[in-house]
C-alpha cells in the first residue's frame, strides 16, 4: 500500500512511545510526592450520561492515572441531571481538602451550558487548563494549566525535538480548547515555539494555498480525513489533532478510528507525521497527568 513512502524522509510522531516516557518520568515525580507528604496526587473525573467514545476516553484517563501512581475516581450522571445538580457536586469537591484536580468530561448534555461548568471549577484544580483565569494566565505567559492537548502536542513536538524555530505553523482550526492555545503556544518565546503562526477556519478562502506554506501543520477541524496529500507540502511536520469513529463492519468493534488527516495518503510526503490512533489522544492523557500532579505539588508543599 504505501510503496512510495522513503522511509528516511517518514518520521512517524509515535504518541506512545512519547507517553511512556513522560509517564515514567511523572511516575517517579508522584512517588517523591507521596514520599514527602504521604498522600496520592488525587483527580476526579465526572461523567455525564454514557457516550461511548467518552466512555473509552474516561476509562483511559482513570487506568493512566492509577499506573503513575496517583489516586482517580469516577463520578457518574445520568444524561437527565439538572445543572444545579452537576454544579452542586463541583462545588462538593472545590472544597474538598482531599482533591487535587477536577476534570469535567465534555461534551455534556444540551441542557447543561458549559461555559457555566467550566468557570465553576476551581482555578486551583482546574487540570483541564479550560478555565478563563487559567487561560488568562496562559496568554500573559504565567505558570498555570495548560489546556491538556495543546500542553501534550508541544510535549510530543519537544519528545520528536521538531524544530520550530522561525518555522511558519498553519493551524487549521480555531477552538478555546485546541486551536485558539496551540496558535499562541506556538508563537510565543521558546521551544518549542517562536513559530510565525497562521490561523485557518471554516472561513478561510483559499485554504490549500495557506496550508501548503506550512512547515508544521496543526489540524483540528473536527472532520474525518479532511487534509489530503495536496494539501501538504513536501517534508511538513503533520500533527492530526481529530479522532473520529468510521463504521467498519470488518472490525470487530464495529469501528476503526481515523483523524483529521487521510494518513495513507498525507504520510509519505511528511517530514513527520502523528498517527490516530497512537498519537495526540495519548499525549493529551499525559497533559493531564502533569497538570494533576503540579495542582497536588502547588495545593501541599510549600512553594
Ligand atoms: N474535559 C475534557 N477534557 C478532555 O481532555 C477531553 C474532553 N473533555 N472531551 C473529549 C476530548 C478527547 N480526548 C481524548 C483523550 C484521549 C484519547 C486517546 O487516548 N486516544 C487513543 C485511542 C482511544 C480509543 O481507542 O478510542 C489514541 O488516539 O490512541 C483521545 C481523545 C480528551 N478530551
Amino acid at each position: 500500500m504505501r510503496s512510495n513512502v522513503k522511509p528516511e524522509k517518514m518520521g512517524i510522531l509515535d504518541g506512545k512511545k512519547a507517553a511512556e516516557y513522560y509517564k515514567e518520568e511523572i511516575a517517579r515525580e508522584a512517588a517523591e510526592f507521596t514520599r514527602r507528604t504521604g498522600k496520592k496526587p488525587y483527580l476526579v473525573t465526572i461523567l455525564v450520561g454514557n457516550n461511548g467514545a467518552s466512555e473509552t476516553y474516561v476509562a483511559s484517563k482513570l487506568r493512566n492515572s492509577e499506573k503513575v501512581g496517583f489516586n482517580a475516581s469516577l463520578v457518574r450522571f445520568e444524561d437527565t441531571v439538572t445543572e444545579e445538580a452537576l454544579l452542586g457536586k463541583i462545588d462538593e469537591l472545590n472544597a474538598s481538602e482531599e482533591v487535587d484536580g477536577i476534570l469535567v468530561q465534555l461534551p455534556l448534555p444540551a441542557h447543561i451550558e458549559e461555559k457555566k461548568v467550566i468557570m465553576r471549577i476551581s482555578p486551583l484544580k482546574d487540570v483541564d487548563g479550560f478555565h478563563p483565569e487559567s487561560l488568562g494566565k496562559m496568554l500573559i505567559g504565567l505558570p498555570t494549566f495548560l489546556p491538556a492537548t495543546p500542553y501534550g502536542i508541544m510535549e510530543l513536538l519537544d519528545y520528536y525535538k521538531v524544530e520550530t524555530e522561525g518555522k511558519h505553523c498553519v493551524v487549521m482550526g480555531r477552538s478555546n480548547i485546541v486551536g485558539t492555545p496551540i496558535s499562541l503556544l506556538l508563537s510565543r518565546q521558546g521551544n518549542p515555539g517562536n513559530c510565525t503562526v497562521t490561523i485557518t477556519h471554516s472561513r478561510t478562502k483559499d485554504l490549500e494555498t495557506i496550508t501548503r506554506q506550512a512547515d508544521i501543520l496543526i489540524v483540528a477541524v473536527g472532520r474525518p480525513e479532511f487534509v489530503t496529500a495536496d494539501m501538504v507540502t513536501e517534508g511538513a511536520v503533520v500533527i492530526d489533532v481529530g479522532i473520529h469513529r468510521i463504521a467498519d463492519k470488518n472490525r470487530k468493534s464495529g469501528y476503526r478510528l481515523v483523524g483529521d488527516v487521510k494518513f495513507d495518503e498525507v504520510a509519505p510526503k511528511c517530514g513527520g507525521i502523528s498517527p490516530v490512533p497512537g498519537g495526540v489522544g495519548l499525549m493529551t492523557i499525559v497533559g493531564l497527568l502533569k497538570n494533576t500532579l503540579e495542582a497536588a505539588k502547588r495545593r501541599t508543599l510549600p512553594s
